[in-house]
């Protein structure tokens, strides 16, 4: 037989080569094909947010199977229970648990019937219940085991009832915008998951009716241990300065005032309120006006006799009433100082503020951002409108929100400029209630935490396809390798020989 020439074997073996590759690219491009057409599970989480106001549900979705490690969450809806927060039933502790229920049937009806048994469900309780908890612990549990039994009869992975930290609640919150606005981790137009660059870890502004959050990662280590939270995310690590003032949420500010005023004027059944419009009266027993520990009482009253608070639309004295519920000078850890004493350091980068700074902002239409003399300017106008004005213009508000206005906008000015100390960087902060639909709060961070997912370490590189295939196909391409190296020896061998 004819000796094979150089040319002849490398062409053959080159041939054998390109074959095995083509059967390879086959096998691959129908494996990846096969992978996209697998139908990927979309799986589900639920978490309550017990406001100490109202309580709201909210369903998380995300793809299973692939990237569950990743930020893919999204919010599929949320519902608004009725009636107050779970904290105000406690002369009915029942009726905390009915007062959920329309929202279980709403979650019921949006996740499939055979992934409801493995969709975890959470409920965190926040400040009303901290109050609670605080002046009689009895009530607060009993509320919380009515909860219980309530969430227990549907088919839900029911992880607990608890009431949150002041520290988890501004954490968890932190969590989500950053998650959201992709500040820890970023997927790139390369399909990979990446750590940005650094600067775009947002702060966050959280203002409840019962307590107010402040979460961000200062430039300073954070000198009081109390108020740092180490977390360690998507294999790095961040110090979160994070603080929360009970007592500080704009509800119990405004009965702080409300008990303020009732004490200076020395006891009388109609007091003037700067803060609440002309021609608005609000009347309370006194019962009603100091149901709060956040508030002292004194030391003899008649819970029945009841006060009447009338509104006098005088803008500049409510702001200056103001520094008698937020006390600006006393602290002993001066200049690294929030507001009541309490250790701050340094606002440090971009803010975003919701709950009610969103709401309040965005009834002012100033919301996500305005300068500050059109911020200033626009406050002064509207506390210095009358009731009846305000009535006509805005019918369908509800009223307390529409009495209260005037009030949150001066307090949420008092605490960023005075309290936080913005005043230098007031366009860093925007008022959101939502990112990429999703609103903003504590709920998506602890879900987030509480089923593991963001882990502590570096995501794997995502490949595109599943684990077993990714390496199947490795071993395929490392054996086609070996067979042609196989093939090229035995022809030169043969070669040889011949
Ligand atoms: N549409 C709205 N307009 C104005 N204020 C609102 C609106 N919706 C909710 N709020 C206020 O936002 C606050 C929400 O606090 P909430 O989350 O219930 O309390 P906490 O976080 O302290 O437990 C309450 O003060 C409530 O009155
Ligand atoms: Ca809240």
């Amino acid at each position: 037989m004819k000796k094979l020439g150089k040319k002849q074997i490398a062409l053959g073996g080159l041939l054998v080569t390109l074959t095995c590759m083509s059967i390879i690219a086959l096998i691959l491009s129908l494996a990846r094909h096969y992978t996209v057409d697998l139908p990927y599970v979309t799986q589900y989480g639920i978490v309550f947010d017990a406001g100490s106001s109202h309580t709201s549900l909210y369903l998380y979705k995300w793809p299973g199977g692939k990237q569950n490690n990743t930020g893919i969450v999204s919010q599929q809806l949320m519902c608004e229970a009725d009636g107050g927060g779970i904290a105000s039933y406690v002369e009915n502790p029942p009726e905390a648990g009915r007062s959920l229920v329309k929202c279980l049937d709403v979650a019921m009806a949006a996740v499939p019937s055979g992934q409801q048994s493995t969709t975890p469900l959470y409920l965190g309780a926040t400040a009303g219940m901290r109050l609670l908890s605080l002046q009689n612990p009895d009530q607060s549990d009993q509320i919380l085991a009515e909860v219980t039994k309530t969430i227990r009869g549907y088919p839900f992975d029911f992880r607990g009832a608890l009431i949150l930290s002041g520290t988890e609640e501004g954490a968890y919150g932190w969590i989500t915008i950053n998650y959201l606005l992709e500040g820890l981790i970023k997927y790139t137009f390369e399909g990979q998951w990446v750590h940005p660059k650094t600067g775009r870890i947002l702060g966050a502004l959280d203002m409840g009716g019962a307590s107010t959050q402040i979460s961000f990662t200062p430039q300073e280590p954070v000198r009081d241990p109390a108020s740092a939270k180490d977390l360690q995310l998507y294999g790095y690590k961040y110090q979160v300065y994070t603080h929360s003032y009970l007592c500080y949420g704009q509800d119990q500010a405004v009965k702080q005032l409300q008990v303020y005023l009732f004490k200076t004027t020395g006891s009388p059944s109609i007091v003037r309120h700067p803060c609440y419009p002309l021609g608005y009266n609000l009347t309370m027993t006194l019962g009603e006006l100091f149901n709060s520990p956040c508030v002292e009482k004194p030391a003899n009253f008649d819970s029945a006799t009841s006060v009447t608070f009338s509104g006098a639309s005088e803008s500049q004295s409510c702001l200056d009433l103001m520094e008698n519920i937020v006390n600006v000078t006393d602290c002993p850890y001066t200049p690294d100082c929030g507001f009541n004493g309490a250790y701050q350091p340094p606002v440090y980068g971009t803010f975003f503020a919701f709950s009610a700074y969103f709401y309040t902002f965005d009834f002012l239409g100033l919301a996500p951002q305005s300068p500050l003399p059109k911020v200033i300017s626009t406050i002064d106008a509207f506390c210095n409108r009358t009731w009846e004005s305000l009535r006509a213009e805005y019918p369908d508000v509800r009223e307390q929100y529409l009495r209260d206005y005037c009030f949150a906008a001066h307090y949420i000015m008092t605490v960023l400029l005075r309290g936080y100390k913005f005043n230098d960087t007031w366009d860093q902060i925007y008022f959101y209630r939502t990112v990429a639909d999703t609103d903003i709060g504590w709920t998506l961070g602890y879900m987030l935490n509480l089923t593991n997912m963001i882990p502590a370490e570096r995501p794997l590189v995502v490949t595109g396809v599943q684990h077993s295939q990714f390496a199947a196909e490795v071993f395929f391409i490392v054996f086609v390798l070996f067979l042609s190296l196989c093939v090229i020896i035995m022809l030169c061998v043969w070669n040889t020989e011949h």
